[in-house]
């Protein structure tokens, strides 16, 4: 029989009254285990628990704060292989990638655990003669964390994590399509020593758990990513209920290649930034600027590079690429190829629906050349293995058509020109920017997020998390 996995509510592992059939992209008849739906009850009462926890973990010791979330991180670190393993089965990125997430996942613990103690805050003096001021970060309270698909252990952690450190309790909802790696998170968070209520997991969909989470008068603050669309939803909700709100969405990241690049390197860096872990990043480039002096060698060498793709069941050796996560992404991805050659851009390669040995969601990463900023190819999120390329004259057109979007979330520059790198840096509108690197690939340590339409609220991850999950008090004391 296949296992059943339980909500964390309290402390306690409490069955659904129905469960979701966790299913791999890879293989549709490998069915990973049934995860628990929670109802409207079981939400109200992990927000209570989470309640009840807060003032003795707010304000108890850091050292077994500490502790606690670096007992999580080794854990995760030693489970790594089967951790990653869980997680390309569920997501259907290739076993190395699902590895390297769990390791950063494992990592992000580890330095928020260090965070703990690293808590600071300020003294001023007053311009009052005799007064002393000083400025603290105390918790926010009870957080409501809604994670998406498509890292099923890295954004789990990177909000948990500094949720946790900097005194919060939770209550995290994660993607109904990925929940495994989740329940796992919980299932260790539970043997780790942080007190019942402090963490606790509702699974189930956004459309229940997660309405019901964003609308909770119980809930003091709300991290989430996922889509715009949604995500635009939960900062209504917020501000309505006047909750904090941390908001990471999509992107549309534009990777530029200009004439002096390294050719075999930007064709590198094109490659997976926009087609490795199947395109589902939301720093993944789907628009490729590239200009006239190098254009023809460029798509020629794309077009080889990409034909030696392999694209197969995630857990296979020798898998570059693994399957769309979803039956309905899948459709999404399809829709876009047809959108892009009715709108008049040229298919060179790729996006047919491919078969492999064991039945799943495989497709052939795309790419469109002849395209115009105003497609919706180069408007709207694919969130898939579709690029498109945008032909353009000089360094000057290129900057312009990368910050010709809604969003701004990565950008990336080909160029053995310091000059143009620099200026790059400087003047592309967007949370991140990569030089000669991919679009996407982050580090755990340092701020995560965008611009316009891309991020709303405070950064995440590294040092810069506490905005988000601290709130500021200035004391003043009479001397
Ligand atoms: N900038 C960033 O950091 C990132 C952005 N993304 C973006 O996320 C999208 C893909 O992820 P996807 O999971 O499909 O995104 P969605 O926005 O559909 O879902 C994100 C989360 O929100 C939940 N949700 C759905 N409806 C509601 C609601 N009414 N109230 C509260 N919660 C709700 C979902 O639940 P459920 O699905 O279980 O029903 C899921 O847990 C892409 O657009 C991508 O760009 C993804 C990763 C990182
Ligand atoms: O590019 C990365 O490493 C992180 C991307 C990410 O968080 C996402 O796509 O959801």
């Amino acid at each position: 029989m296949t296992k059943q996995h339980e909500n964390l509510i309290g402390g306690e592992w409490v069955a659904g009254n129905a469960y979701t059939k966790n299913i791999s992209p890879s293989n549709l008849s490998d069915v990973i285990g049934e995860y628990a739906q929670a109802d409207a009850a079981q939400l109200d009462a992990a927000v209570q628990a989470a309640r009840a926890a807060f003032p003795a973990w707010s304000t108890g010791g850091i050292q077994a704060r500490h502790d606690a979330l670096d007992k999580i991180g080794t854990e995760i670190l030693a489970r790594r292989e089967e951790l990653g393993r869980l997680l390309a089965r569920e997501e259907g990125k290739t076993l190395a990638d699902g590895i390297g997430e769990a390791v950063r996942a494992g990592n992000i613990f580890k330095f928020f655990a260090g965070e703990c103690l690293r808590l600071a805050g300020e003294t001023l003096p007053s311009v009052r003669p005799g007064i002393g001021v000083e400025v603290t970060r105390e918790p926010v309270g009870v957080v409501g964390i809604i994670t998406p698909w498509n890292f099923p252990i890295a954004i789990p952690a990177w909000k948990v994590a500094p949720a946790l450190a900097y005194g919060n309790c939770v209550v995290l909802k994660p993607a109904d399509l990925v929940p495994g790696c989740s329940w796992a998170i919980a299932e260790i968070i539970s043997r780790s020593g942080i007190p019942a209520g402090v963490f606790n997991l509702v699974m189930g969909r956004g459309s229940v758990v997660g309405e019901r989470l964003i609308n909770h008068p119980g809930i003091d603050a709300i991290s989430f990513t996922g889509s715009q669309s949604v995500g635009a939803r939960v900062a209504q909700a917020c501000a309505q209920n006047l909750k904090k709100v941390q908001l990471e969405m999509g992107g549309k990241n534009p990777q530029v290649v200009l004439d002096d690049a390294d050719l075999k390197q930007a064709v590198e860096i094109c490659v997976q930034s926009a087609f490795f872990q199947t395109g589902q990043r939301c720093t993944a480039s789907s628009r490729l600027i590239v200009t006239d002096g190098i254009y023809t060698k460029f798509i020629e060498a794309m077009k080889e590079r990409m034909a030696a793709l392999k694209v197969d069941d995630a857990l296979k050796a020798g898998t570059d690429i693994g399957p769309v996560s979803s039956q309905s992404q899948l459709e999404q991805d399809m829709s876009y190829i047809e959108i892009g050659q009715s709108e008049g851009a040229t298919l060179v390669i790729g996006g047919d629906r491919l078969k492999r040995e064991t039945e799943g969601f495989y497709m052939a990463p795309a790419l469109f050349t002849d395209t115009t900023a105003a497609m919706r190819i180069n408007r709207e999120e694919i969130f898939g293995p579709v690029a498109s390329v945008i032909r353009v004259k000089d360094y000057e057109a290129a900057l312009a058509a990368a910050n010709d979007t809604t969003f701004g979330l990565s950008a990336g520059i080909a160029t053995t020109s310091l000059k143009h790198a620099a200026h790059f840096k400087r003047h592309c509108q967007s949370g991140m920017v990569m030089v000669n690197l991919p679009t996407a690939g982050v580090d755990y340590h340092v701020p995560f997020g965008g611009r316009k339409g891309s991020s709303y609220g405070p950064r995440e991850q590294g040092r810069y998390a506490q905005e988000f999950f601290t709130t500021v008090k200035t004391a003043y004391t009479l001397a």
